[in-house]
């Protein structure tokens, strides 16, 4: 029996919540114990997937740890038979006995800004959860030689100095499931869109070391964004980490977001883990997700900018949690981190109030393994684990399109590639306002349709001379006719790759206008002119060849005969354009 004094809060490891008949063998071991009848109240705890025990006022350790262990190991023998598993319950609540376990406790020495410094927890491991006698809990985040500094998910005003603290000897976590799906939750998982509770299959923790290299394949399936720019010049495969980088206001959001659109009906768990972002921002993107019926394959993780740094912090590990548990089921998750500049900025002021040295831009010296270890986490898993994966677009954000900075280079060098956004480009109209010279992608062209790498060819190196040219010819007025075309070539491609936001472009669609465009069927149309002209090919295309258009969707592929017979509808597309618009031929 412990110290009558201390505050009662004991966890009931990996259990559901107790049955009437279980609850009465606790309070008949109470009775025995303290010869009194004391009041039990059982609590869910989803951070460490128990329930809190609150006995009276003091503190227990209930530990069903070796019963469950006997029952899993049963369970899994008799892999999950739900007729077989009603008596084994029965029987593993009728052996039950209940036990006082010994635990470590501490005091806590200082309280302040979220952050705690706890003494006497000798035990206690880097990234562990602890729990505060007022029912707050922390992580341990620094560990010194007789101190240790947590940060704390909750009111820290709640705390004094001089209370108790526990071990839970377990690290933060997360349930996780497909009941998510189309739900908004804080970074503890916790439901916060007012719809209920969310009945989960498992719990992942937060912070889980990433796939090692035999775990993993190399990424060749594609995962199309919808948006030309991206797909016929930088794409994206199945478990890559692609960057989505350029100053404020240039679109990142809305690139991660038109990704995310183009994934319904393709079988793809979407999450989008917001970080430091305003509340209402959040909600008009939850609301044009549900409008557009995408919500029902995402998840939206939310540590808005009144949430405290502490839960800001762990908020993409969470998310990945998440996505982990379904790429670990082999199946495909695209996780938009939005955005990692406030995550470091995040952490930066945990770190300061946990009085590390500051260092480059007064971050800490780990903020590069902040960010490597949850984007290792992404992944294409090999096909022994499944075959599933997760690609990662993490988002961050630049001061004056400064590349260089401290955060921006580390992502660049962890990520596979970056879409540069650029803020010239977004105001001049040049939206997706993708920057061509400073935008890569090292690893998806493997991941590349072959349609889309046949029919996308040489844009690329179309667009860098016309962008050369376009610098030269600046200030001459009179140009040779050759220059003069290729100039209007250039400008003709630029236009096509605009796209209105939310508006993805099948596969059909892309290989289309880029077979026209690259053989110059779009040059002569007017610029301004050229959406119409697009939009209105692309539906002649569908109508006048539509078995085309499925064989290059359904097979990836676009033969020889197939390009020929899309240049010549769009050829024949171009006159019909010409005699119904005179002024324009
Ligand atoms: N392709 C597009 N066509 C038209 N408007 C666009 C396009 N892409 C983005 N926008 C508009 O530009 C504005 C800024 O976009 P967005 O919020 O995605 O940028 P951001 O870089 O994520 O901003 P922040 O720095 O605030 O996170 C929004 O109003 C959005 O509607």
């Amino acid at each position: 029996m412990r110290n009558a004094d201390e505050k009662a809060v004991a966890v009931l490891r990996g259990s559901r919540r107790p049955d009437a008949e279980q609850e009465k063998r606790f309070a008949e071991f109470l009775l025995r114990t303290y010869g009194c009848e004391i009041p039990l109240t059982f609590e869910e705890d989803k951070m460490l997937n128990g329930f809190t025990l609150t006995v009276g006022t003091d503190v227990y350790d209930w530990s069903l740890k070796s019963r469950l262990r006997q029952f899993e190991e049963k369970l899994k023998a008799l892999k999950s038979g739900s007729d077989s598993v009603i008596p084994l319950m029965k029987e593993a609540v009728e052996d039950f006995t209940p036990s006082a376990e010994a635990e470590e406790t501490g005091t806590v020495l200082t309280v302040g800004d979220e952050i705690a410094v706890v003494s006497g927890l000798e035990h206690a491991a880097y990234g562990e959860i602890l729990l505060f006698s007022s029912g707050v809990k922390g992580m341990v985040q620094d560990l010194r030689r007789n101190e240790i500094g947590c940060v704390l998910f909750g009111d820290d005003a709640e705390i004094t100095e001089g209370s108790l603290v526990r071990r839970s000897g377990k690290t933060a976590g997360i349930p996780v499931g497909d009941g998510f799906l189309g739900r908004v939750v804080d970074a503890l998982g916790t439901p916060i869109d007012g719809k209920g509770d969310i009945s989960a299959e498992g719990y992942r923790p937060i912070e889980c070391p990433a796939p090692g290299i035999v775990d993993r394949q190399p990424v060749n399936a594609p995962m199309e964004t919808g948006l030309l720019a991206i797909d016929s010049m930088f794409p994206i495969g199945r478990g890559q980490r692609e960057l989505i980088i350029g100053d404020r206001q240039t679109g990142k959001t809305a690139v991660a977001l038109d990704t995310i659109l183009n994934q319904k009906g393709k079988n793809v768990v979407c999450i989008y883990v917001a970080i430091g972002q305003k509340s209402s921002s959040v909600a008009q993107l939850v609301e044009t997700l549900k409008r557009r019926g995408a919500m029902d394959y995402t998840i939206v993780v939310n540590a808005s900018a009144s949430d405290s740094a502490s839960l800001q912090y762990i908020a993409p590990y969470a998310g990945c949690a998440l996505g982990e548990h379904f790429m670990y089921q082999g199946r495909d998750v695209l996780i938009v981190y939005d955005d990692l500049s406030k995550h470091a900025i995040a952490y930066r002021a945990l770190s300061l109030l946990l009085e590390r040295s500051p260092g480059r831009e007064a971050y800490p010296g780990d903020v590069f393994y902040l960010h490597s270890r949850l984007l290792e986490r992404s992944a294409h898993l090999s096909d022994a684990l499944g075959g599933g994966s997760m690609t990662a677009l993490p988002i961050v954000e630049t001061q004056a399109g400064d590349v260089s900075a401290y955060i921006p280079t580390n992502i660049i060098s962890i990520t596979d590639g970056q879409i540069f956004l650029e803020s010239d480009l977004f105001f001049s109209g040049q939206r997706p306002a993708v920057n061509v010279g400073l935008s890569v992608s090292r690893v998806g062209g493997d991941a590349q349709t072959k349609a889309m790498k046949k029919a996308a060819g040489g844009i690329r190196l179309d667009l860098a001379q016309y962008r050369e040219m376009e610098v030269f010819t600046q200030f001459s007025s009179d140009l040779d006719e050759t220059t003069k075309r290729q100039l209007t070539y250039g400008q003709s491609l630029m236009r096509l790759l605009r796209q209105p936001q939310y508006h993805p472009m099948s596969q059909h669609d892309q290989v289309i206008t880029l077979v026209s465009a690259l053989h110059h069927v779009m040059q002569d149309v007017p610029l301004d002119d050229m959406g119409r002209f697009h939009t209105e090919l692309i539906k002649y295309a569908e109508e006048n060849m539509s078995d085309v258009c499925r064989r290059v969707d359904t097979t990836g592929q676009l033969s020889d005969s197939d390009r020929e017979e899309i240049l010549k509808v769009a050829k024949e597309f171009l006159e019909k354009y010409k005699a119904e618009n005179p002024q324009n031929a």
